[in-house]
Parts: C-alpha cells; structure tokens; sequence
C-alpha cells in the first residue's frame, strides 16, 4: 500500500554541470563574435585582391559552419539530467504488463547463428513473467540455419531458464556467462555451494552441445541460402517437438516458458524491402495477431541481456501514471563488450551516450537507437480513426487485414494493459508477412505531409502512425523524431549495470563503413522534407529539442563541409604566404592582460584591491616606434607582463623537444602526435617572443633577468603540474 504513494523513478538535473555548460556557451559564443568581427573588419579594411578574398571568404565560410554546427550541438548541454529507479516498488507480477521482445537478424554469415541465439535466451531468461512476455525473431535471410537454432534455443532453454531463475543470474546469455572471468562472483547470486558449482557445470556442458548442434547444422549447408533476397513468408512458433523423457520432465518444470516465435517475411526481387523498418514493421504485423502486447522490446541480434531485470526497471517509468500517458519509450544505452581499453575508433560513441543523450533526456528525451527501447506499442499503431464506419480508412493505413486492424483497435483504447495470447489463423499471419502487404497503405509513411499547417488543423480529425518509418537508413532516428513531433516524449536510462551488451566496431574498415551508412540516413532525413532545422521547431515541445535534432541530421554535412576548409585552405594559404589569422598578439593579450584583468576584477569584487585605471600611454618613443612599424615586437615591458608569456613559450619548446625525444628513443610518437602538433604550434605563433628571446639583441628584446625568471617558472609550474597529474 504504502509503495504505491513512493515514486517508481527520480530524475536529477545536474544543476551544476548545467552552469558551467551555460556559462561555457556564454564565452564561447563571445569569442566567436571577436573572430567573426575580425573577419568582417577585413572585408572593409584590406586592399583586396582575387588572390586574397576567396581564401578569407572560403575561411570564413568553414568558420561560420563550424560555429554553426557548434551552436546546435550545445543544445546537448542545456539542460543534462539522469535517472535512478525503484523497481521493488512496482505493482504484483499478475498486474505488470506483456511485453514483446523484437530481434532482427539478417545474415547468418555475418551474425552467426549461436550469437543470434544467445540474444534470444537471454530474453527469454529475463526477470519477468514468463507468461508475459513474446519473442520474436526476424530473420531477414530465411536461413534454415536460423530456424533450427531457434529450435535448439527452445530445447537448451527449458535447462537454462529453470537455472537462471533458481540462481537469480543477472547476465541471461549463456555464453557471456560461462565465459565471464571467475571473478565474476556476484553472477551466482549469493550460491556458492557446490549443488550451484554441479549445475553449472552440468548446464555448461548442455551449453556446449547446444552450440554443437546449431553450428553443424549451419555446416550441413543451407539450401535456402542463395534465396536471401527472394523466398516466401515462413513463421512458425517454437513448440515441444522432442519426446526425450529428461526433457519432458525438464519442460514441466519450464512449463511457464515465454512463446518464442520464427518470423521470416516473405522477400522478392521486384519488392523493396525496406531493411530494418522493413522486417520490425512484419514484426508488429505478427505480433498484432497473436499476442499484441502493449509493450514492446526492441533489440538487435548481437544484444543480449546483461542485467535480467531491465524490464522491470523499464516500466518503472512506463507505469508512472504522471509521464505515462505521453511516454513512447525508454531507451538504454548501447554498450559493447567487445571495446579495447584505448577504444581507438570510439566505438563506444562516449561523447553521445554519455554526455549528448543525458542532455537530449532533459529536452525531451533521446531518439530511438535501434536497439535496447521499450517502445509502447501504441506510438508504432496509432490511430485515431475510430469509428466503425471508417473501416475503408483503416484500412487505407493499416493494410487489408481485418484481424490485425481489430488489434489495432484494442490497443488503442485507454487501459489495454492486459491481453491474451491469441490463436490467429495462419493464412491470415502469411498474409501479414507478405511482401505486398503493404502495397497501397500508410505503412512506414508519415501521414500527414507537406503542408506545415495541415497536421494543426487537421489533428483532431484523424492520426496515424503505422510502424517504423521508411526513407532513411537510421529508421530509428526518423521514427523517434516523428514520435517526438507527434507530441510523444521518450526517457534516456543509463543504470551502473549495463541492460544489454553487443558488439561494438573493432576495425576501422567496419567503423567507416557504419559512419557512412548513419551519415547518409541522417543526411537523407537532413534534406526531406522532414528537415528537423525547419520542421522540428514548429512540431517539437521545445526548440532546443529541435536543435538536437537538427544537429544529428546536420552534423556530417556541417563537419565535412568545415573539416575539408581547415583542412586545405589555411595550408595552401601557407605555402603562398597569405595570413588568415590575426597576428599574435591576441595570444600574448590573453595569458597576461585578460587573466591580470580578470583577476583585478575578482580582487575588486572582493574587496581586496581598489578600483584602478590606468590609462593607456599615448607618448611615443622613437625607437619603439621604429620597431612598431617595421612590425618587430617590442618587449619592453614589466616583467609581470612578460614572464608568463616567455614560461609559457619556455614550457612549450621545452615538451616539444621532450616530445620529439621520445618519439626516437621510447617510440610513442604516434600516442603523443597531437601534443607534439600543438607544443610546435605554439612555437610558431609564438616566433617573435623565441628570436626576443635568444636571437635579438636590441633594446627591445627580452631581457636575460626576465628569461631566467621564466624558467624558474616554468620549472615551478612543470614541478606541481607533475605532482598534480601522478
Ligand atoms: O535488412 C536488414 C538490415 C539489418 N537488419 C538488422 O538490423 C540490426 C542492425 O544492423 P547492424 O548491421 O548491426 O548495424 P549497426 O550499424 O550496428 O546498427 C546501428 O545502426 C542502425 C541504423 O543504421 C540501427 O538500426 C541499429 O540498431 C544500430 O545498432 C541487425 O540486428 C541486423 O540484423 C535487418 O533485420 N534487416
Ligand atoms: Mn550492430
């Protein structure tokens, strides 16, 4: 009773973070109005030449790209928040939700067979009723390899769902789980007692033969394999086949196993077929009819379950009665347990799991990443097209299948929470598979179109979303974008205990190639007319949700773009002498008038320094003149100005000739590249304080007592930077 009244989540907002985000934001943007300024002023000022004015244009053009790209992406940073979760306080068993769990899979070859099983046992291993949850596989190849694995998956986890259940084992994948480090102790629950040693052992060897079984089958060859693109629709839900008595015995005690069901749409040359949207939208089709559960999991083939329990921790916040009722999903974090320590590809996308999405949750939630959501499934088939008499128009969206339709319907009454399994007809699930089902309907299409007013006016009158949206190859993107547009908001969950783990790139071949593949989906989204920079702001609940958007769908166009600038013309500008950044001075200004004078300000604010101002000198000096003008630095200055600017330079000959050393004798050129670049790039902008330094001899150079000094500093700030960073 009393669990009732307690919240089932909370959510943090980082409120510092936030801050120093914003105000980080605030300096950035200033320093970018200096530079565009610059740029401006050059345009009024400077004798023009052809030669001169398209390099500074095409500059100009990377920058105000760059900045652009920039601006969007600090939407991200707004407003971060993150998540915790109480699922002890979640309702009975008897009163949690079905759940259908989706895994696509479509190349045997390149997703073997016993990985594709592993993710599907460890969904049905989950901690969840087992009469409540569904899985289904796609399988995009119709490989026979696929489906008898399915059927040795149903055989091994009558032993392995009992075990799973008994031990309470978090990581449900049998063969992430005996291959885990014997460190892994917590994994038995508390059962370290040799009956557990003996039934690990004994499921150990079940496991072996299990993956025996799948993989000669694969090697017996697949006769349908030179069909991937061309075969008839075949589904078929996993049941008891054997009559081994053990096994009998085995499934009584499984006897509450979760349907586990084939699905393998039908395909042909003549038909597209859509990729991914294409098999999960078969997938809600199916499943409509038989058990249209009201959730639904979505995973990829090489994502098993890491912790049992993330359903539960899903609903959490799919039955918080405050967010529900516009909840679409909860979306998890892709994490890879395959990712070296350096992670050289970043194949983790750290940046975007870990910091963009907690910012893209406080906005209004993240978009659907393909794998590990709890979508509702009433986001995917809405419809507010309810009258009987509009069954042409359901019919028009939902295709011809009068059942499906019916399921439809179910769903989209208020308080469908509980469903029974049905017994649909198999004509009529052949007919849902079919490749031309969707010939004619509003399947994977956005309904309303074009015109930017037309989905205000037209709102009340009649909505519908019909699955996974075609058009771009990051149907995930597309769709969560849609959703959030209709209205629908989604939660980003990062518990300590990754839900589910896969495979992440580990080659830079596959890295680009997956770059590609997302950059041209989310190029293709860019370019529609669906355009989140022009569409998002009149569709998302806030504009700086819409700026994450845009920024996804922007950014390969925006980085290349920019990228390719930097990346050509200040080179080429180089080797033809044209100077496209100021001078240095702003560098010098920067280590030793804005930090003084930021200081003199705290110092004010504080009240240990009184308001000073000392004006700016206008007498002349005739040498220092003649210097200015011949554009020779003059160094005369105190010794409070100079020293950090010469520490500074000091420090960075200094590591970069440290640096080139260990690039010879200890070979660690290629780790430290970048820092060397940098060391050296300092020591260019800052040539004239070098030749002040040690060449020049005039008045106006820099003074040995000063240059002493400066060392000692940089010795000093080396000697504590060191202490600091061991
Ligand atoms: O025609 C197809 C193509 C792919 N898949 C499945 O889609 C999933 C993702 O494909 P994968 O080759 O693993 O692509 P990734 O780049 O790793 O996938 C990321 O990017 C995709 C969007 O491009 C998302 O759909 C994925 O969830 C996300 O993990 C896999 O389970 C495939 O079996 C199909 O079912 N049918
Ligand atoms: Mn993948």
């Amino acid at each position: 009773m009393e669990n009732s009244k307690l919240p089932l989540h909370l959510c943090h907002v980082h409120k510092l973070s936030n801050f120093i985000n914003r105000t980080h934001i605030l300096v950035h943007s200033v320093a970018l109005v200096f530079l565009f300024s610059y740029r401006a002023s050059f345009f009024f000022q400077h004798p023009k030449t052809k030669a001169t004015t398209l390099p500074w244009l095409l500059v100009f053009a990377s920058e105000v790209i760059l900045a652009f790209e920039w601006l969007l992406s600090q939407s991200f940073r707004w407003r971060t928040v993150s998540r915790t979760v109480f699922p002890e306080r979640l309702p009975e068993d008897d009163k949690l939700p079905p759940i259908d769990v989706f895994v696509c899979t479509a190349d045997p070859e390149k997703e073997p067979t016993v990985g594709v099983m592993n993710t599907v046992l460890s969904a049905m291993a989950m901690d969840y009723p087992p009469e409540k949850l569904h899985v289904y596989l796609s399988d995009d190849a119709g490989a026979a390899v696929t489906l008898n694995g399915m059927r040795e998956a149903w055989r091994f986890a009558k032993w392995w769902l009992p075990f799973c259940k008994r031990y309470g084992i978090k990581c449900t994948a049998p063969g992430a789980y005996f291959s885990a480090g014997e460190d892994d102790g917590d994994e038995d629950g508390g059962f370290g007692g040799s009956e557990f040693v003996q039934e690990k052992t004994h499921m150990k060897e079940k496991y072996e033969v299990f993956k025996k079984r799948v993989t000669e089958n694969g090697r017996i060859g697949d006769t349908r394999s030179n069909s991937r693109r061309d075969h008839s629709a075949v589904v078929e839900v996993i049941q008891e086949t054997s009559s081994d008595d053990a096994e009998a015995i085995q499934a009584n005690e499984a006897k509450n196993m979760p349907l586990l069901i084939y699905v393998s749409r039908e395909k042909r040359h003549s038909q597209p077929h859509n990729f991914k949207a294409g098999a999960l939208n078969v997938l809600l089709r199916v499943s409509g009819v038989i058990s249209n559960s009201p959730y639904i999991l979505g995973l990829d083939c090489d994502m098993h379950c890491n912790d049992a329990s993330s359903a539960r921790q899903a609903m959490c916040f799919h039955l918080d009665p405050k967010i529900s009722p516009s909840l679409a999903f909860v979306q998890l974090p892709q994490t890879f347990h395959n990712i070296s320590n350096n992670d050289i590809y970043d194949s983790q996308l750290r940046s975007a799991l870990k910091v963009l999405w907690k910012g893209y949750d406080g906005l209004g939630g993240p978009c659907v990443c393909g794998t590990g959501y709890y979508i509702k499934r009433v986001s995917l088939c809405e419809s507010s097209i309810s009258e009987a008499r509009d069954a042409m128009k359901l019919r028009q969206c939902f295709g011809p299948s009068n059942e499906f339709i019916k399921s439809v319907r179910q769903i989209n009454k208020p308080d469908h929470m509980l469903i029974q399994r049905n017994n649909a007809q198999p004509n009529e699930i052949q007919l849902l598979a079919s490749c031309v089902y969707e010939d004619g309907t509003k399947w994977g299409k956005e309904a309303s179109t074009i015109n930017l007013l037309k989905p205000y006016l037209f709102r009340k009158k009649e909505l519908c979303q019909v699955g996974f949206l075609y058009g771009s190859v990051v149907e995930d993107y597309f769709t969560g974008f849609h959703l959030h547009c209709k209205g629908w908001i989604s939660v980003y969950f990062d518990p300590k205990r990754p839900q589910f783990l896969g495979s992440g790139t580990t080659n830079l071949d596959d890295f680009l190639v997956q770059g590609t593949r997302w950059s041209s989906g989310l190029v293709d989204v860019a370019i529609s007319k669906f355009s989140p920079l022009i569409y998002g702001p009149f569709k998302t609940r806030n504009f700086l949700h819409s700026m994450c958007y845009a920024e996804l769908a922007l950014f390969p166009i925006f980085y290349f773009l920019s990228l390719w600038g930097f990346a050509t013309i200040p080179q080429l500008c180089l080797l033809n002498g044209i100077p496209l950044y100021p001078q240095r001075i702003w560098m010098m200004k920067s280590v030793t008038s804005h930090l003084y004078g930021s200081v003199d300000a705290f110092m004010k604010k504080l009240g240990m320094r009184e308001a000073s101002f000392f004006p700016t000198n206008k007498v002349d000096n005739v040498e220092q003149l003649k210097r200015y003008n011949m554009g020779v630095f003059d160094f005369q200055t105190s010794l409070l100005f100079l020293a950090p600017m010469v520490a500074l330079v000091i420090l960075n000959m200094a590591s970069f000739a440290v640096g080139i050393a260990r690039g010879i004798f200890v070979g660690e050129l290629d780790k430290m590249f970048i820092q060397v670049f940098i060391s050296f790039y300092v020591i260019v902008m800052n040539y004239p304080i070098i030749e002040g330094m040690l060449i020049r001899k005039d008045k106006g150079s820099i003074p040995l007592s000063v240059t002493l000094v400066s060392a000692l500093v940089s010795l000093i700030f080396y000697f504590f930077g060191s202490i600091i960073f061991m």
